[in-house]
């Protein structure tokens, strides 16, 4: 059985129903079904008065089962049709059945699992616990009555903002907006429950149906008005999504139409949409995104992670001062080392801004910033590197200047300490190799600003202890950045495949495609800016450093182009610069610049490039191909290097690393919805016509012969011969 409910019923007549499922008591077809017993049973017995319903060992509910959308969507499960979750149970049994029911959250409130503590009569909570109808994160929309109760219980705006945003609110919240009707600490948590029931029974409280309450929704007029604007917002964020907007016409149903209808509505289109190609690509990520900790022969071995009690980073920069930021964010003390007073200022204000940004954003109080400011201390010297448990090299990426660093730090560090290099792209050997630490060397690659970007890529080499990718991958948890362990090469995975794409962007503006229609064409599949805002971003320097690194390492594949040290040349270095491929003004504002074809000009003169006409007006769809298949291609490679474990471990570094949209699922699930043989047949058609650069390789030859998806491991591969 996958999950049930328990009933005990106590001496004063209140059943307690229990939902029990770990590890967070989600409601999967076995658990709804359980739950309708127990309450037809507890509707039945004489013995009892009233319920109340909770989730066992403090965790009311995490929601709807996740792994149930799998089978509905292979037609293997129809159980959550509206007509049984929505209307008969949490409708028709719960909130209208004949006894009341209360209740008692702590800990989580879900989706699903909110929609059941709303069907009750009333619901008491604790402080602490986390209460959310995150459906929209999953390409669905509630779909157990969460579109009609939360608007009645809380109002159309705030109600409207908890299902758009998918963020939790607080007990404390929940309770000022309405939403749950007293706040207790976890240990008086039933008993309280318990007495609401029984108050209820004997009208010292009322019975509210929150299907029918009507006080906290606005006019027909009002109403209307806010739905608009949140219409408005919802097409603004994400102009390629859909189900936000099902999402308020349902709401707008059960207000114009009123709530049964809006019951039916809802039921309908969360079917529909659980069924969508949005859905199956979110609900991969929560998966994938789940799965990136488990490691095969790593986090299998029984390994416990050691306590990191002290961590020492090195440069101050904008990588070093973002990684002491997200570092004593989460308690952390760290040592924060620089070469001179002057650079060691610059890196302890960079995390004081970064700090003091969340303090003017209302996200930190003072008092906290204090303390947080207070475990980082500065350094010139090696001297309290002796009782370090892991150093974090954060330098220029300069080979020898590295290796003369993790000589150094062989020397100054205790023996146990963890030696990582925030290198994006320089092989680890290398770094190591004047040290005979290897064992412990590892990469902790974050992405800028390290504080906020939420992927850690962690880079073992053949010498790195399971241990010590033990260790960081719970460090990696505590600052809440989701790991990808990877394997050790240049520019490991995430800049792997980001190479190949600004270089397609690149190959394409030289043979005549345009600027802004590129970046136009990727903004609109789904990245946050197009290839040349970003290379703006980034800056030319480290553009132009990181096209060394490939040059060197994988010259056959590389598209070389003059284009950026052309420019740089120029002091158009990028955004910093105020000039790159866009101009910009004081308010970072970028407009595109009629200079820039002059550069453009010199550089194919220079590679000897000339227009293609079949280039100059591409589709959407030919500028998306020609920049991501290449992209694709290098993310088959990597997996066939061994240096990702899985295809899923890409998806999740293309969305987190590289900003890929979630609602495609990652890269390589977003080509496997295309398929390897027509991505194979394009690439193969432009590396006759343009050369290696498309060249497409082994491993997506051989899935493409077979017809085989990309993301089938090799075992798969080779069962279906
Ligand atoms: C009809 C309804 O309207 C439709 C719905 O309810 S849709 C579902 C709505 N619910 C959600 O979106 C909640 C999703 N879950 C979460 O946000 C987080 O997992 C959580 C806050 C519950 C717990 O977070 P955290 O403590 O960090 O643990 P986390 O690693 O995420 O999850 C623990 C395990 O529970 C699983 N899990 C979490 N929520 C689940 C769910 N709703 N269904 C199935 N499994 C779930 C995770 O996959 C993970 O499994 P693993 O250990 O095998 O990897």
């Amino acid at each position: 059985m996958n999950g049930r409910t328990v009933l005990e019923v106590g001496a004063d007549g209140v059943a307690i129903i229990t939902i029990i499922h770990p590890p967070v008591n989600s409601l999967s077809f076995d658990v709804f079904l359980s739950l309708k017993e127990s309450f037809d049973e507890a509707a039945q017995r004489e013995d009892v008065k009233a319920i109340v319903v909770t989730g066992a060992k403090g965790k009311f509910s995490g929601g709807f089962d996740i792994n149930a959308f799998g089978l509905m969507q292979k037609g293997i499960e129809h159980a959550t049709s509206g007509d049984f979750v929505s209307i008969e149970l949490l409708t028709e049994t719960i909130e209208a059945g004949r006894k009341p029911s209360v209740a008692a959250i702590d800990g989580i409130s879900l989706g699903g699992g909110l929609e059941l503590a709303m069907a009750c009569h009333a619901r008491i909570s604790t402080p602490a616990a986390q209460l959310a109808l995150p459906e929209l994160q999953l390409g669905v929309i509630p779909g157990g009555g969460g579109t009609q109760r939360l608007p009645r219980l809380v109002g159309l705006a705030k109600a409207l903002e908890m299902m758009l945003t998918s963020k939790p609110i607080k007990g404390e919240e929940a309770y000022s907006s309405g939403l749950v009707d007293a706040l207790v600490s976890p240990d008086k948590l039933l008993s309280t429950a318990r007495q609401w029931a029984l108050d209820i029974v004997d009208r010292r409280r009322p019975w509210v149906s929150s299907l029918h309450k009507t006080d906290k929704i606005e006019s027909l007029g009002e109403a209307r008005e806010i739905l608009n604007f949140a219409r408005t917002q919802a097409q603004k964020r994400a102009p390629n999504l859909k189900h936000p907007l099902v999402c308020i016409d349902v709401i707008e149903a059960g207000i114009v139409a009123g709530p049964r209808t809006g019951l039916l509505k809802e039921a309908e289109a969360f079917e529909a949409l659980a069924a969508s190609d949005t859905c199956k690509s979110l609900i991969h990520i929560f998966f994938s995104q789940r799965g990136t900790s488990k490691v095969p022969g790593v986090t299998d071995r029984g390994l416990t992670p050691r306590q990191v009690k002290k961590v020492a980073i090195l440069g101050g920069g904008l990588m070093g001062s973002g990684i002491a930021t997200a570092l004593i964010l989460s308690n952390y003390p760290v040592i924060l080392k620089e070469v001179n007073e002057k650079f060691l200022d610059a890196g302890v204000n960079r995390v004081k801004a970064n700090l003091q940004s969340r303090v003017k954003k209302g996200k930190m109080t003072q008092e906290k910033f204090e303390k947080t400011m207070s475990l980082l201390k500065g350094t010139l010297d090696y001297e309290s590197f002796k009782d370090v448990d892991m150093v974090i090299e954060a330098v220029i990426e300069n080979v020898s200047l590295k290796q003369q660093i993790f000589a150094d730090l062989e020397k100054y560090c205790p023996p146990h300490c963890i030696l990582a290099s925030n290198t994006s792209t320089i092989d680890l050997n290398l770094i190591g190799q004047k040290t005979k630490s290897e064992d412990r060397i590892i990469g902790a690659h974050f992405f800028s600003p390290a504080h906020v970007m939420p992927l850690l890529e962690i880079v073992r080499t053949k010498q790195t202890s399971p241990q010590i990718v033990v260790d960081l991958l719970d460090i990696g948890r505590k600052i809440r950045k989701t790991p990808v362990v990877v394997g050790n090469c240049t520019g490991f995975a995430v800049n792997r495949m980001f190479f190949p794409y600004s270089q397609a962007a690149i190959f394409l503006v030289e043979h005549g495609a345009d600027v802004y229609q590129i970046d136009k064409a990727i903004y609109k599949f789904g990245m946050p800016m197009g290839p040349f805002r970003l290379i703006d971003l980034v800056g030319f320097g480290v553009g132009v450093a990181t096209a060394m690194q490939f040059i060197e390492n994988f010259p056959e594949r590389t598209y070389k182009s003059m284009l950026l040290p052309l420019m740089q040349e120029d002091k158009r270095a990028g955004e910093a610069t105020r000039k790159g491929f866009y101009l910009y003004n004081d308010k970072r504002r970028a407009n595109p610049d009629p200079e820039l074809k002059n550069y453009i000009e010199k550089s194919r003169n220079i590679s000897g490039v000339t227009v293609d006409p079949k280039l100059v007006n591409l589709s959407e769809k030919d500028i998306i191909e020609m920049t991501f298949f290449p992209v694709v291609n290098e993310a088959c490679r990597v997996l066939d290097e061994g240096i990702a474990v899985k295809a899923a471990d890409l998806d999740i570094s293309a969305v987190m690393g590289m900003g890929f949209p979630p609602y495609r699922g990652g890269i390589i699930f977003w080509a496997d919805s295309l398929g390897s043989k027509y991505i194979y047949s394009r690439l193969e058609e432009w590396s006759k016509l343009y050369g290696e650069f498309f060249k497409p390789c082994a491993y997506l030859a051989a899935r493409a012969a077979k017809g085989i998806p990309l993301s089938a491991s090799e075992e798969q591969a080779q069962s279906r011969l």
